[in-house]
């Protein structure tokens, strides 16, 4: 067993790291200069008006557009060098999603391993097996064989959830996940996130526009902000032992 020196250092481990990032569109400055770091288990909303940046921000840190200025490291590694993206999950803005799109609630989760593996490659028995997991973990193994599109926001929130979550990764990356649902459903699904962050080895990082419900998890002030972006932030170390647990074994144990 490692020292338990090495497992808290383990746990504090920074995530993200962004220093002195900046991004224009053509002529246009929309985020100057943020430098924030996340650390293991932290979770961090990011709060700010429409337009403020932040979605750019997120695709930054994902890799789909680089900084103009600055860098962005994640897990130690500089992001230009970092190839580990299993160990992050995405969970775009839903209304960037075409409702028509022809694929089955278990195509979309499955689609989440493609990243590491080649496209349209046979999927394995273990690809199987961890896909019915992530669909028992989000309560959707009813929903399987139904069509995405027609499926209610909520229920299209979770599928894309498991996509994340399929990989088993150590870090959550959320846009706008409660936007355009009931606010019962948003109830749901904000608990359910705060339960992985709470009892489970991972880390988030969300976008939303629900102030009261970032605030009633996160404090009342942000810990940083930069230009209009706000980054509310909550350590968790609820679990006496740090060491790493697969999420989706975890989390179906306990119901
Ligand atoms: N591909 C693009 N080309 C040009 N301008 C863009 C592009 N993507 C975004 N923008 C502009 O950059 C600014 C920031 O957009 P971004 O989507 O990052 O903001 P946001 O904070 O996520 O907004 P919202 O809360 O409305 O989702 C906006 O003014 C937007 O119009």
């Amino acid at each position: 067993m490692e020292p338990l020196v090495q497992q808290s250092g383990f746990c504090h481990r920074e995530i993200i790291k962004l220093d002195g990032v900046s991004f224009s569109y053509d002529s246009k400055r929309i985020l100057n200069d943020i430098s924030f770091t996340v650390q293991e288990r932290d979770f961090i909303g990011l709060i700010g008006p429409n337009g403020a940046g932040k979605t750019t921000l997120l695709r930054m840190i994902v890799g789909l557009i680089r900084p103009q200025q600055g860098s962005i490291s994640l897990f130690g590694v500089p992001a230009d060098r970092f190839k580990d993206w299993n160990q992050i999950g995405y969970v775009p803005q839903r209304n960037n999603f075409n409702p028509l799109f022809p694929a089955t609630v278990r195509e979309v989760v499955l689609s989440g391993l493609y990243g590491r593996k080649k496209l349209f490659r046979r999927i394995t028995r273990e690809d199987a097996s961890r896909c019915e997991d992530a669909l028992e973990t989000l309560h959707i193994e009813d929903l399987a064989d139904k069509r995405i599109g027609a499926l209610s926001g909520g229920q299209q929130q979770r599928v894309f959830l498991a996509r994340a979550l399929i990989n088993n990764p150590q870090l959550l990356i959320l846009d706008e996940p409660l936007s355009g649902i009931d606010s019962e459903t948003q109830q749901s699904f904000f608990q359910l996130i705060r339960h992985m962050h709470q009892r489970h080895n991972i880390t988030f990082l969300m976008v939303s526009h629900d102030i009261e419900m970032v605030r009633s998890y996160l404090g009342q002030e942000p810990k940083e902000k930069s230009g209009k972006l706000s980054f509310y932030v909550r350590h968790s170390h609820d679990l006496e032992d740090c060491a790493e647990t697969d999420l989706l074994h975890s989390l179906r144990k306990e119901g």
